[in-house]
């Protein structure tokens, strides 16, 4: 299979990115992006190809790509943003994707919809109800993936920016999560509370291989002990603005 993944160039105002459950501390624009190069280099080194979008340097919190897009299948649904100063940045995901082929569909008004509250696996997308995606925005997205046989379930967060700030799923399904911010682990059958905040993010990489933050070693030899391959990468300057490693790229398929 034909594994590649959008990644966009941080912005230069990165510092400026919206902070809403952490206070505002320091970043070092220099590091966030060779942080950022480490990045898209392990992805590159485990088998996907990276596509750029092209940088949307007006933009603070454009690096954090996964917010702009929900993928399912060949469908690229557009989001739209639940924080106002984000919403320019979907237009370069959507022509990158268009010219990829992609068939595109939106979240419109008064629908809002940020990709990072959107976890999927094996059919099921849990979308969190919270600060950035509204009721509108998850009925719309389940009108759209119906077609393709997903069901969507509608999650309450009350307590992270995002769902996929608090809970990510590893291969077999299991939805590992950092408890003190999951309204309520009992959605998922098979929930692990993990024992460190950044453990709970994974990209999937291969079905034996999962890459996450640095900041987790303890959560990381859980994932060993249960089988899996590790790659981890810094991401300190994205994680003091609310973002992890789920929210610089975007997986596509076939
Ligand atoms: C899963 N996560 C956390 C994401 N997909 N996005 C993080 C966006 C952070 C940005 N400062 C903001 O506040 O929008």
């Amino acid at each position: 299979m034909n594994r590649r993944a959008l990644v966009r160039r941080p912005s230069p105002r990165l510092a400026e990115g919206l902070v809403t459950h952490v206070d505002r501390v320091p970043i070092d624009v220099g590091l966030a992006l060779r942080q950022w190069e480490a990045y898209v280099a392990a992805l590159r080194s485990e088998g996907w190809e990276t596509i750029e979008v092209p940088p949307a340097p007006d933009c603070p919190d454009s690096v954090f790509v996964e917010d702009t897009v929900v993928m399912y299948d060949d469908l690229a649904v557009i989001a739209r943003p639940g924080a106002d100063e984000r919403r320019a940045e979907v237009t370069g995901t959507e022509q990158v994707l268009r010219d990829l082929g992609h068939r595109i569909a939106h979240v419109e008004a008064p629908g809002t919809l940020d990709g990072g509250d959107v976890l999927k696996h094996d059919g099921t997308v849990w979308v969190g109800l919270g600060g950035r995606t509204n009721q509108s925005g998850i009925d719309q997205l389940a009108a759209h993936l119906a077609p393709l046989g997903a069901t969507v379930v509608a999650v309450p967060l009350t307590k992270a920016l995002h769902l996929k700030s608090a809970v990510t799923a590893l291969p077999d399904g299991t939805v590992v999560g950092w408890e003190e911010v999951v309204d309520d682990p009992d959605v998922w059958s098979s929930f692990l509370a993990v024992p460190e905040e950044p453990g709970s993010h994974v990209v999937l990489l291969d079905g034996s291989t999962v890459l996450m933050s640095a900041g987790a070693p303890r959560t990381r030899a859980l994932y060993e002990e249960r089988g899996l391959r590790v790659v981890t990468v810094d991401v300190t300057e994205f994680e003091k603005l609310e973002g992890c490693v789920t929210c610089l790229s975007v997986r596509l398929r076939g």
